[in-house]
């Protein structure tokens, strides 16, 4: 490649190519290249000052070879060139010729183009491909989110895909299916295919048709129409989950418009002045309304009330029941009518009078409250950017029962008290179902937030202690409001089918950042809670201040010969370690830590693998917390990292991927991952957006992977990548970090080093490749009663795991109790800290070292 012509973006640390796409095939990315940079003759280059020089017989085969490369790829991905060229053959642009269509004569102020292919019967729709740069883009990218799920999100083109559940999620918020064929319509550059109309009406004309509603903690299905609960009778499947003995039962609904908690329209805060017909741009639930409005001609039906037939569904039916519908074409849907609840007692809560939503919150929102009633669904926002107060303020504005269910004990404690921090809920109304804490609520509503595994526990079970029996047979009497279920992605289907018989809710909410699985359960969430209600952009809210900038890289870390030999003849468990030890990551992570932290950076280091995690911070001399680490040590380990000083980096097993909140945090640096796991890269990605220092002037958080050259972890590396690229951050990939080389006390530059670490590793079992197994979160999940899963029968330390948090070392908090009685318990356990353990070690091997230089 001619090095004059490089387009190499230098972030100040080393020479760095730009990627928007996982994984090139070259080192310098071919994205950041135009058709220009090659536009000499095949065997012809440009010296180092631009001038012709000719090229050897091979150098020309490379350069035809990049030439073909940077080709294909922009076939592949600029479309925009595509609308120049329409009309050549097929062949060139493959699946995506759009010349058959014919274009619109003011095509250039229409931002959108549909994919004309769909599957008969198919549940997933056409592809849509926004221009985000065309005139009216914005406009566009607001119905996009209504009716479409976003796919990628790009710098230039977003692209949607319309789905029956993104249909579904559409109409629950009042839209049509012609509002939506119309709007497409309107903002497509060509005419929408006969397909694409089809495949809307055809997912459109029976939603809404069947609901799913919680009377006297009794399920009952409901339609308006009686042929359809005629229907449904008929069916083979659902006929056989009637409740015995149950008839078929009539009665009326209301519909009635609402105003969110919270927004302009809600209780202590400042009305916004809107004059007749003037929307006002901060309230989404406005915008969404105005949206219809104009889609639409005709009046909405305020305050109507309709006839409506219904029968009740046996216990434990519900999911059957739904699934059967979706597969009959009968989509259900599940509402509720919370305004008009008489039966269940109402809960004294609202938002305190200085809590103000931010918008993309109040729009979420807005499509869960968009007709008055409560829709299940899933919300889904980045990483760090508040879903805690979207549960709230859901909480706030149905005002009934309320139960949260998360994945530890340590997030059943930060729920409890964030209630209590945004809303002006009494304390005793705000209680806690875990193995630590046992307490109903006082009066007749109140909020109880609890685990997804405290759920699962079978109650008649002979292990079940008497007061976790009688809390479960507690939850199971009440009729709840709404359910809130936070990190929605992790609950398995089986899990979750559990926790359904445990807790009877009218409404559902699902929280995430990530709506994300390997094995691709996901789409079991539509049925077993609701469809996706809203999906935030990453970009917007980092543009907007409300999650920090981040700049990732991939850091190519070339093996050391040695450890490269080994590599290739290990088996695959024993090369995981050959990678994530090798010595030239090892260099590359300590120049990066020394340069992060003379910038003033606090970092976190992650690695799933434990011997290279030990190895690399006890080298180091960083403090370390995985797994196997004590609460007490933890605690220690995180203050410290807060507040002082000296500790500027820390090193983190998996175990710190979610639920932990360190704001301080601003740089990250990951060096053994778990394989391929998109998931995991968001979530990590997620400890530095909250960084403090967001929104100071030119801020940017950073996030390094880093990966050996040449071996399986690369092709991990651009698979973990593909969500965050999908949501609009792009990797570059550095290959050389200047200044390394110089850097003084540079571990492993010597070869009698790089062979004391490489006979380690070989002596060490093939199982120390394993990554670590179990604890995901930072603070021990909860394993339910008398004390499941005890560290020492696992071999593990004799530290009860608890939960707690920084804010209880001053003493508050659920757990405050046995931390105390830890700390009275052993002053002695300073002594087995990282710190002192540390200190100790690092004597004895300078006094090695000192003995044997004397020798
Ligand atoms: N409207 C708001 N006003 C002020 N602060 C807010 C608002 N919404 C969220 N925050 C703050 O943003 C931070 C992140 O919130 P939260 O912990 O709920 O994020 P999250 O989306 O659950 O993140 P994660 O998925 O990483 O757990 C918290 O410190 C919270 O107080």
């Amino acid at each position: 490649m001619p090095p004059a012509k490089r387009k190499a973006a230098d972030d100040g640390i080393g020479r760095a190519s730009k990627r928007s796409t996982p994984a090139p095939a070259t080192p310098q990315s071919v994205d950041s290249l135009s058709d220009d940079d090659y536009a000499e003759s095949e065997d012809e280059g440009l010296d180092e000052e631009g001038g012709k020089i000719k090229l050897s017989a091979a150098q020309a085969q490379r350069q035809k070879d990049q030439k073909a490369a940077i080709t294909k790829l922009n076939k592949r991905t600029q479309f925009s060139r595509i609308s120049r060229l329409t009309g050549k053959s097929s062949r060139l642009f493959g699946q995506k010729d759009f010349h058959d269509l014919g274009l619109k004569k003011d095509h250039e102020n229409r931002p959108i183009w549909i994919d004309a292919r769909v599957s008969e019967g198919s549940s997933k729709g056409p592809k849509i491909t926004l221009e985000s740069f065309a005139p009216n883009a914005s406009k566009a990218t607001d119905l996009l989110t209504t009716i479409a799920e976003p796919v990628s999100r790009p710098a230039h083109l977003h692209e949607y895909r319309l789905t029956e559940h993104s249909l579904y999620a559409a109409l629950s918020v009042g839209l049509k299916g012609d509002d939506i064929i119309n709007a497409l319509e309107k903002f497509c550059k060509t005419n929408v295919p006969d397909g694409i109309k089809a495949f809307i009406e055809r997912n459109t004309l029976t939603y809404g048709k069947v609901r799913f509603v919680l009377r006297d903690n009794k399920f009952y299905v409901e339609s308006e129409d009686d042929e359809v609960i005629y229907k449904l009778l008929t069916d083979s499947v659902i006929s056989g989950c009637k409740a015995a003995g149950a008839e078929v039962q009539t009665g009326t609904i209301q519909t009635k418009a609402t105003v969110i908690q919270g927004t302009a329209g809600a209780k202590g805060q400042t009305q916004v002045s809107q004059q007749q017909g003037e929307i006002p741009r901060d309230d989404p639930a406005a915008e969404n309304e105005a949206m219809i409005q104009a889609l639409r001609d005709e009046d909405d039906d305020e305050d109507s009330f309709r006839q409506t037939h219904s029968f009740e569904i046996a216990k434990g039916t519900r999911e059957t029941v739904a699934q059967r519908c979706l597969e009959i074409g009968l989509p259900g849907v599940s509402e509720y009518d919370f305004n008009n609840d008489k039966n269940n007692p109402n809960l004294p809560i609202d938002l305190k009078p200085q809590t103000q939503i931010r918008p993309y919150q109040e729009k979420a929102l807005s499509k869960m409250f968009g007709n008055g009633r409560g829709k299940s669904g899933i919300i889904v926002l980045p990483c760090g950017a508040g879903k805690t107060l979207v549960g709230i303020t859901a909480a706030c504005h149905i005002k009934k029962k309320i139960v949260v269910l998360c994945t530890s004990a340590m997030s059943v404690y930060q729920w409890a008290s964030e209630f209590k921090k945004w809303s002006d809920v009494r304390d005793e109304d705000v209680t806690s179902f875990s193995s630590s804490e046992k307490k109903k609520f006082p009066g007749e509503a109140g909020i109880l937030v609890s685990t997804y595994s405290m759920m699962c526990i079978d109650p008649e079970g002979p292990r079940c202690a008497y007061d976790t029996k009688n809390m479960l047979q507690w939850v199971q009497s009440q009729e709840w409001g709404l359910m809130i279920l936070d990190e929605v992605h992790v609950v398995p289907a089986k899990m979750f089918r559990k926790v359904q018989d445990t807790v009877r809710a009218h409404c559902k909410l699902g929280l995430t950042a990530t709506l994300l699985r390997e094995d691709d359960k996901i789409t079991d969430l539509n049925y077993l809670i609701g469809p996706k209600l809203y999906e935030a952009n990453w970009m917007e809210l980092a543009n907007q201040g409300h999650i920090a900038k981040v700049q990732c890289a991939e850091v190519w870390c070339p093996m050391s010969m040695e450890f490269y030999q080994e590599y290739q003849k290990a088996s695959s468990r024993k090369q995981l370690l050959y990678y994530a030890c090798n010595p030239i990551k090892f260099q590359v992570c300590q120049f990066l830590i020394n340069y992060h932290e003379n910038r003033g950076d606090k970092i976190i280091v992650f690695s799933d693998n434990i011997f290279a995690l030990e190895h690399y911070a006890k080298a180091m001399m960083k403090p370390f917390i995985h797994g196997q680490t004590s609460n007490k040590e933890r605690q220690d380990v995180l203050e410290n990292f807060q507040h002082n000083e000296i500790i500027n980096t820390i090193f983190l097993s998996k175990i710190g991927d979610t639920s932990l909140d360190l704001p301080e945090a601003t740089c990250l640096i990951q060096i053994s991952s778990h394989y391929g796991s998109r998931r995991q890269e968001a979530q990590r990605l997620g400890r530095i957006l909250r960084a403090k220092r967001r929104n100071d002037e030119g801020f940017n958080a950073f996030f390094y992977s880093l990966v050996s050259k040449d071996t399986t972890e690369m092709a991990y590396s651009a698979k973990r990548q593909a969500f965050l690229v999908d949501q609009g951050y792009s990797f570059k990939t550095i290959t050389h970090l200047q200044g390394m080389d110089q850097m003084p006390n540079l571990m492993y530059k010597d070869p009698r080093e790089r062979m004391e670490l490489l006979s380690e590793v070989m002596l060490v079992s093939e199982d120390q490749g394993d990554l670590e197994k179990g604890a995901n979160n930072l603070w021990a999940t909860d394993k339910g009663p008398r004390g499941r899963g005890s560290n020492k029968k696992k071999g593990l330390t004799g530290v009860r795991r608890t939960a707690g948090s920084l804010a209880e070392m001053g003493g508050g908090g659920i757990m405050a109790p046995i931390y105390q009685e830890r700390q009275r318990g052993a002053q002695t356990a300073d002594k087995n800290s990282f710190f002192e353990k540390e200190k100790r070690r690092r004597t004895a091997l300078e006094k090695k070292r000192r003995a044997e230089a004397s020798k």
